[in-house]
């Protein structure tokens, strides 16, 4: 696994935002479900995507891949004559891939092989698990690692779903849903976390010609035999990516962030009310926006909407003044690794004072960071953090793996190094 070596730099300059991943995840899937031809723009080939790209192809989508966007002939229509006799799903380490195609796999009977790497066997799907039970589709998987076959076919419901476990899961029965014979309901059985995911969802679903009855979000009515309808999108850039330069620039870079849509639904965009929460000011012109600080304050983050961004947010506060928390962080723990511990860990090392509890975590603000051998837990949002911290760090800092950005942005290097990144040896 490669090691990169980062002497500590400030960061200036500009910076396209990637594409959002949640936004392209449910556009490819939108109109692959549509009869006939879609544009999708601004398009990254990230692995999380590469893999939703795949699996819709193996569902019978015909998906032409260019530079940055993709022609999409919506052909999984989803008639008998059509139906796979058995297709193979290989989400690499994408849970919103797997958990998005479950249910899309089984709108029709199927046969489903889903396959992955990683993390992704051990994070959660006891939800889909219940209701393969209920409704007679037989599965078999195996512990710790994605493998599971699935045959059957989803049927209309009420399903009771848990809204703190992944809204990942109320996603797919959201686009699944309204493909079948007759209505469903998915009730939220406890406290919706995510729930801008699922503003996403909608919003696609809209756009395609989807209706769904928001009881907010309590309850959504899904009325079947609905048609998603092909048409042109362009997918905005993304707040989860644009925080790791948010917060580089609450920590004294001079980073412009081009392309960012400050009226987006996206969840991570709490990552500027947090800063404005630290005293920083987000200063916006013609050309983007950049975070200026004023001298960084300690506050307290709900991390129940906004997983992502939680590392790089918590870089922030281990270097305000003051003692910080980050509550409601249960949910870190099941994602590429244990995001929670792995912050608490990795920023300790950097000699932050961070502590780590069974859902939260405690930062006292610390004036510098050191520098030194870090690891990425093979995850692309530690790596990412841990280079944003080296802009602030005293000594080199040496991460892990450094590949694993590309689950999510395959140039966040070479943008790092555009933005005067020193990567000792260059980026090879
Ligand atoms: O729907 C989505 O696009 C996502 C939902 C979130 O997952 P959870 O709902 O499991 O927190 C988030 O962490 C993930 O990166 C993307
Ligand atoms: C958790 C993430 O994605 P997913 O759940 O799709 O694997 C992520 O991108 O940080």
């Amino acid at each position: 696994m490669s090691q990169i070596k980062l002497i500590p730099t400030k960061l200036k300059g500009k910076v396209s935002v990637p594409p959002s991943k949640s936004l392209a995840h449910r556009a490819i899937i939108a109109a692959s479900l549509a009869k006939g031809i879609s544009r999708i723009d601004h398009i990254e080939y990230s692995q999380d995507i590469k893999a939703t790209i795949g699996a819709m192809e193996a569902l019978g989508t015909i998906i032409e891949q260019h530079e940055d966007y993709l022609i999409i002939n919506g052909n999984y229509t989803f008639t008998k004559n059509n139906t796979m006799p058995g297709v193979q799903i290989d989400c690499e380490e994408s849970g919103s891939t797997l958990r998005f195609m479950v249910p899309i796999s089984l709108v029709k009977e199927n046969k489903v092989r889903f396959i992955g790497r990683g993390q992704l066997g051990k994070r959660p799907l006891d939800t889909y698990y219940e209701i393969f039970e209920r409704q007679d589709i037989g599965y078999l998987y195996r512990e710790n690692v994605l493998d599971l076959n699935v045959v059957g076919e989803l049927k209309p419901d009420l399903y009771r779903i848990p809204g703190n476990i992944s809204s990942q899961f109320i996603t797919g029965l959201l686009f699944a849903l309204p493909l079948l014979s007759f209505d469903s309901i998915i009730e939220i059985t406890t406290p919706l976390e995510s729930k801008g995911y699922i503003d996403l969802t909608l919003q696609v679903l809209k756009l395609y010609g989807i209706e769904v009855v928001n009881h907010e979000y309590k309850q959504f009515i899904i009325r079947g035999r609905q048609e998603y309808k092909a048409r042109d999108y362009r997918v905005e850039s993304d707040f989860s990516q644009a925080a790791f330069y948010l917060v580089a620039g609450a920590l004294g870079n001079d980073v412009t962030l081009l392309d960012l849509n400050l009226d987006s639904l996206q969840g991570d965009k709490a990552t500027i009310d947090f800063l404005k929460q630290m005293n920083c000011e987000i200063i916006e012109n013609d050309e983007g926006i950049k975070v200026v600080s004023h001298g960084l304050k300690a506050t307290t983050v709900d991390a129940s909407q906004c997983p992502d961004v939680i590392p790089v947010v918590s870089l922030a506060l281990a270097l305000a003044s003051g003692h910080s928390e980050v509550i409601n962080a249960g949910r870190l723990r099941i994602k590429e690794c244990d995001r929670l511990q792995a912050t608490v860990e990795e920023l300790n090392k950097l000699k932050a004072q961070a502590v780590e509890h069974e859902s939260s975590m405690e930062l006292e603000g610390v004036g510098t960071l050191i520098g030194g051998n870090v690891s990425s837990h093979d995850d692309h949002r530690m790596a990412m953090m841990l280079a944003i911290a080296s802009t602030v760090c005293k000594e080199p800092i040496i991460i892990d793996n450094k590949g694993c950005v590309k689950k999510s942005y395959p140039s966040f290097w070479k943008d790092f190094e555009m933005l005067g990144g020193k990567i000792d040896g260059g980026n090879l």
